[in-house]
């Protein structure tokens, strides 16, 4: 069940140093939204205040407020382990757990979550496997471990990991940047087909592929160095990339800037 994300106001900082101030943005359920801007205008540090890995670090912190579906994750009584069950996150560089088989890498959330029983792990790795497009790939290698696989296979393989528990929110942060052409129209198809069930933001330096995949695209920038990133523009990625509001927009997208 996909969930509706809106953002009132967030604020993180690192230590005393502000990232990003005050993104306002609404993200509706079953759609992609790509975050796009300059290197260090804080997309990274928006995407991890989803689903609160932001505060991991030490120093760490986020203001205002993050609603999931109408609940506000940063509210002090907020299960914070069922936060980031509901909303799922895929890596810029594909890190299966190197010693696990395909199999087990799969299968990891739902052990944590205390399932046992085998017929029902079975079925959710043919499940999120082929969901991730993988499946036929691996189905006769499941017991290999996952670091053997090629690099587009080992994201589909963090792919089908974080779609195994079935979260509402699947959060991908340049999913594509360490894979060559052809894996990467894999995972853009996918993220297409995955559309119908999660509602997805990712975060990509590739503006063709923000125009490819997302149906809104949020434009972040910063004024200058050592200031805050901030939301500049947010709207149909159709528009974004043919008739933006915003002057800094249009720079950006044209390769005046950035
Ligand atoms: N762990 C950290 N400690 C301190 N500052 C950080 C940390 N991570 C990021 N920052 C700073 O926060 C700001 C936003 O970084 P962030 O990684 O979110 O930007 P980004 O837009 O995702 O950049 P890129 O496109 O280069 O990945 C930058 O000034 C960055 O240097």
């Amino acid at each position: 069940m996909a969930k509706r994300i809106e953002a009132h106001g967030v604020t993180a900082f690192y230590s005393s140093f502000k990232a990003i101030d005050s993104i306002n943005m609404t993200i509706e359920p079953k759609s992609v939204t790509a975050l796009i801007g300059p290197s260090g205008c804080g997309k990274s540090t928006f995407l991890r205040s989803i689903n609160r890995m932001h505060e991991v670090l030490p120093g760490a912190r986020n203001e205002g407020k993050l609603l999931i579906d109408g609940q506000n994750v940063y509210d002090n009584d907020v299960d914070v382990t069922a936060v980031r069950r509901m909303i799922g996150m895929v890596f810029q560089r594909p890190n299966p757990f190197p010693t696990m088989s395909i199999y087990d890498n799969v299968i990891s959330g739902l052990r944590l979550n205390g399932v046992r029983k085998k017929s029902t792990l079975d079925d959710a790795v043919e499940k999120a496997l082929r969901g991730a497009n993988l499946w036929n790939e691996v189905k006769d290698r499941l017991p290999r471990p996952g670091a053997g696989l090629s690099g587009g296979q080992q994201q589909r393989l963090c792919i089908a990991r974080a779609i195994a528990v079935e979260p509402q929110v699947l959060l991908m942060d340049e999913p594509c940047s360490a894979l060559d052409p052809i894996s990467t129209l894999k995972i853009e198809d996918l993220i297409s087909e995955l559309k119908n069930r999660f509602t997805i933001v990712i975060v990509t330096h590739n503006m063709q592929q923000a125009a490819r995949v997302s149906d809104r695209t949020g434009f972040f920038s910063i004024d200058q160095t050592g200031d805050p990133g901030r939301l500049i523009e947010y709207d149909d990625t159709s528009k974004i990339f043919t008739n933006p509001s915003e002057k800094k927009t249009e720079d950006y997208i044209t390769g005046r800037f950035g």
